[in-house]
């Protein structure tokens, strides 16, 4: 089973306007709510893809319980803690440009931890753990990072996605794939990236730093691998984006679909770019018939 941990679910309230002005009334064209945050939607792609999948997390109020009936109804299983305050809701603004306005999240106890450490205690060395997102400030910054000393003693597969030192913390521990975007590296090692060759040193730092296997992802400039058979580099299918949002976590899910099943990284970073690319190009996250049919768009070259 691949288990996904968001620790601050939301909802994303996605708002389409035409010429957003500041400081006016902006009347919307369209509005749609989406269950969202990170684990959540890759748990939402798996769950398109057939692959057997269960969102663990903190939800709350109204809010939380939006979240938990609509991936409910679509199939996915979910095991979430209940906290006191609302889950948040997430404001994605598409007008001439995108803008994002992400909440707070509810505060999250000792004794909402321990119970997730409970959860995680029972996962097994044929389960694969996602973690992704931010973490509330209520919650010590090296919290992934004893979460994957719990699967480490159960041979658990880890994958991270999340940025800055909350990241950064979890290398020692050796994570089976991270996937930070080029700005998320370079604010995590707090360099400048310029070209193609400081994105590659860089990401080869995060191996050398302990992590197995690292995603560059760069948005319709595709993706970049750097694994144990050396650099490689994927380009993006052609489409119209509707809607970014989840486009990352899609990859994640789309090469984890693959892997779960294959055991083979470059057919699992085939199927990630894809699937990142026909969730950009619709307006929800995608379904696995568009992500095969981009499929054969991506063209995969070894560079180093
Ligand atoms: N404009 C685009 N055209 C084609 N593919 C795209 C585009 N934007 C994103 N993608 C696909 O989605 C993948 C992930 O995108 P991106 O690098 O924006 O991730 P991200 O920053 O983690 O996104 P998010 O946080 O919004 O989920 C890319 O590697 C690519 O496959
Ligand atoms: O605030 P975080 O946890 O970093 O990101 C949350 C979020 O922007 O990430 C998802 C897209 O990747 C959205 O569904 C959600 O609103």
């Amino acid at each position: 089973m691949i288990y996904t941990v968001t620790f601050n679910p939301a909802i994303d309230y996605i708002v389409n306007v035409s010429h957003f002005k500041t400081g006016e009334v902006n009347r919307v064209n369209s509005d749609i709510k989406y269950p969202g945050g990170k684990g959540i939607n890759v748990s939402r792609v798996l769950n398109n893809f057939g692959v057997d999948t269960k969102a663990l997390g903190f939800i709350g109020g109204f809010t939380g319980n939006f979240i938990k009936n609509y991936i409910e109804d679509e199939g996915v299983k979910t095991d979430f803690i209940n906290v006191k305050e609302d889950t948040r809701i997430n404001v994605k603004l598409k007008s001439n440009e995108e803008t994002e306005i992400n909440g707070y999240g509810p505060t999250i106890t000792e004794e909402n931890l321990n119970s997730l450490f409970d959860k995680i205690k029972k996962l097994n060395s044929e389960d694969i753990l996602v973690l992704a997102g931010n973490v509330q400030k209520s919650v010590p910054r090296d919290i992934y990072a004893q979460i994957q000393n719990i699967c480490i003693k159960n041979n658990v597969k880890v994958v991270v996605d999340t940025t800055g030192e909350a990241l950064l913390n979890t290398l020692k521990n050796k994570p089976f794939l991270i996937k930070p975007n080029k700005y998320e590296l370079s604010e995590m090692l707090n360099v400048d990236i310029d070209n193609m060759d400081d994105i590659i040193h860089y990401a080869k730092k995060l191996i050398d730093m302990g992590a197995q296997n690292v995603i560059i992802s760069m948005a319709g400039d595709g993706a970049l691998l750097i694994c144990n058979e050396g650099v490689y580099k994927a380009t993006t299918p052609n489409g119209a984006v509707k809607n970014s949002v989840g486009a990352g976590d899609s990859l994640i899910a789309g090469f984890l679909a693959s892997y779960y099943k294959e055991e083979d990284i470059l057919k699992a970073f085939k199927l990630s770019v894809a699937t990142g690319s026909a969730t950009a190009f619709s307006l929800d996250l995608c379904t696995k018939e568009y992500a095969m049919s981009l499929i054969n768009q991506v063209d995969i070259k070894k560079i180093s």
